[in-house]
């Protein structure tokens, strides 16, 4: 089947449909937002919204090559205000990376050479626009909105720093600062009471991102800052020095955390993120790990990371659960985030490759890299052999390391496969066409094993 026209054929049952609305705050129906600040600014916000566009930021350190699965919330949010005819502003660390957000660490963080952090940097505005335009693309029905989406603006905040006078920062910006306040903040606190303690570099990390808001406030009129849960103290930091400093009521709201299913927050950190690099999580690792994610999360997970109306979603879980086992929800919610990471290629190689795993044919095989191959079965032994004219099954078995013992008895036995066919004559001779797939590859299986 042409992958092609797959993912287009469910996307004309109704799946990508305008969800946008100029009241961003209505995302709370949908779970997209923890906390608000100030905290009683519901009312005064909604009619800033209505009244006309607002400018948005979020921010991202370049502390990896990559963003990842968390990161992406914090995109789908800004994604929204773009819908709902908001500006927006993506901004990557240049400088802030450099300092090291302590906020949820309970150590130092690693300091990473100049260099990296340069490549970090293009990498994740690469992400950024990836993203952007992917969502443009395909996930933006542009003749069913009388709107058009305001391009998103990605800026580094190693541009205002970089040429920053140290002795006018600390007179201009330092001053407005109160030890106490800034002590007192949770990211800070928790590092005193701890062994190790902080540098005075990530102290001083709170009023890096509280300038930048103010940078923004005064360049682009940015009112509104978003960012994760853990993010609340910076963000509150930033208020505190625009309502020193400017006569302008800025708010910030923030994202609940992505957890794993233990609870623990996805993140670089962690060392358990799901990246948006292809070179890090493939589309098809991408794909996989929604559509095996549970039942009792995909509701939650399909209202955060699509925009599908909250009334489709419930029409699709009616349906999923007509018949959990087709994990019609899962493939949904897979196939809405890969394209919005990898476009259409991206998608299709996810289900090609999806096609190779289950259906188990040498044609879902041949539509596959050697690259792809190997990343579906990972682990898989993968051996390059030159295959001279008249080698045979039993050869192909003892050259590949199949068997230390019994080659003939399995294979004469039926317990040897080759492209998911099953070969049981051991000198039968080795063709191209049939054990030989036109990208050069050969799957072998022993038993039950994939070698
Ligand atoms: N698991 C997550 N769920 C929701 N938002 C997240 C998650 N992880 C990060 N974010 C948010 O993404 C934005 C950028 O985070 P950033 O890349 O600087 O740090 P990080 O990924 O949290 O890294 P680290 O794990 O090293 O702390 C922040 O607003 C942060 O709160
Ligand atoms: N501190 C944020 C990233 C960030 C950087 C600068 C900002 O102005 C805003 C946000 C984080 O580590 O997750």
């Amino acid at each position: 089947m042409p992958f092609r026209r797959m993912w287009r054929a469910s996307s004309l049952n109704g799946f990508v449909r305008l969800y946008s609305n100029r009241n961003i705050l209505k995302l709370h129906e949908r779970g997209m937002f923890e906390d608000i600040f100030p905290e009683t600014s519901n009312h005064e916000v909604t009619d800033l919204l209505n009244a006309r566009p607002q400018c948005v930021y979020a921010g991202f350190d370049p502390t990896a090559s990559s963003l990842h699965l968390g990161n992406l919330l914090v995109l789908i949010n800004l994604l929204h205000w773009q819908r709902g005819g908001h500006k927006v502003i993506a901004l990557v660390g240049g400088a802030t990376g450099r300092i090291g957000d302590p906020s949820g660490h309970t150590m130092d963080r690693p300091e990473l050479e100049s260099a990296i952090i340069n490549a970090n940097v293009c990498s994740i505005k690469e992400n950024i626009q990836r993203v952007f335009s992917n969502h443009e693309q395909y996930l933006w029905d542009k003749h069913a909105s009388t709107r058009t989406l305001t391009p998103a603006m990605i800026v580094d905040n190693l541009d205002w720093y970089s040429e920053q006078n140290v002795v006018e920062f600390l007179h201009c910006v330092g001053r407005h600062f109160r030890l106490g306040t800034m002590l007192s903040r949770h990211s800070v606190q928790s590092r005193l009471s701890s062994q190790v303690g902080m540098s005075f570099t990530e102290f001083c990390y709170q009023v890096f991102q509280a300038y930048d808001w103010l940078h923004l406030l005064q360049r682009f009129d940015c009112r509104f800052q978003v960012g994760g849960s853990d993010q609340m103290g910076n963000i509150v930091s930033g208020h505190d020095l625009i309502s020193r400093v400017a006569d302008t009521t800025v708010y910030g709201l923030t994202l609940p955390l992505v957890t794993t299913e233990t609870g623990h927050k996805f993140g670089k950190s962690a060392g358990n993120a799901v990246w948006l690099n292809a070179d890090k999580t493939s589309p098809f690792e991408l794909y996989q790990f929604f559509v095996r994610c549970k039942d009792s999360e995909v509701e939650r997970l399909l209202k955060l990371f699509t925009f599908e109306s909250l009334s489709s979603i419930k029409n699709l879980m009616t349906k999923h659960q007509e018949n959990p086992e087709l994990r019609t929800a899962q493939k949904k919610l897979a196939e809405q985030v890969t394209l919005l990471v990898h476009g259409e290629e991206g998608l299709e190689t996810a289900l090609k490759a999806t096609a190779a795993l289950y259906d188990q044919t040498a044609e879902s095989l041949m539509e596959l890299t050697a690259e792809d191959i190997s990343r579906i079965f990972e682990g898989a032994k993968v051996c390059d052999l030159l295959l001279l004219p008249g080698t045979t099954i039993l050869d192909l078995a003892l050259q590949a390391g199949c068997f230390t013992r019994d080659a003939v008895r399995i294979i004469s036995a039926g317990g040897f496969y080759i492209n998911y066919q099953r070969v049981s004559k051991i000198d039968e001779v080795l063709t191209e066409a049939a054990h030989i797939l036109p990208n050069n590859v050969t799957l072998i299986r022993v038993g039950k094993w994939i070698l």
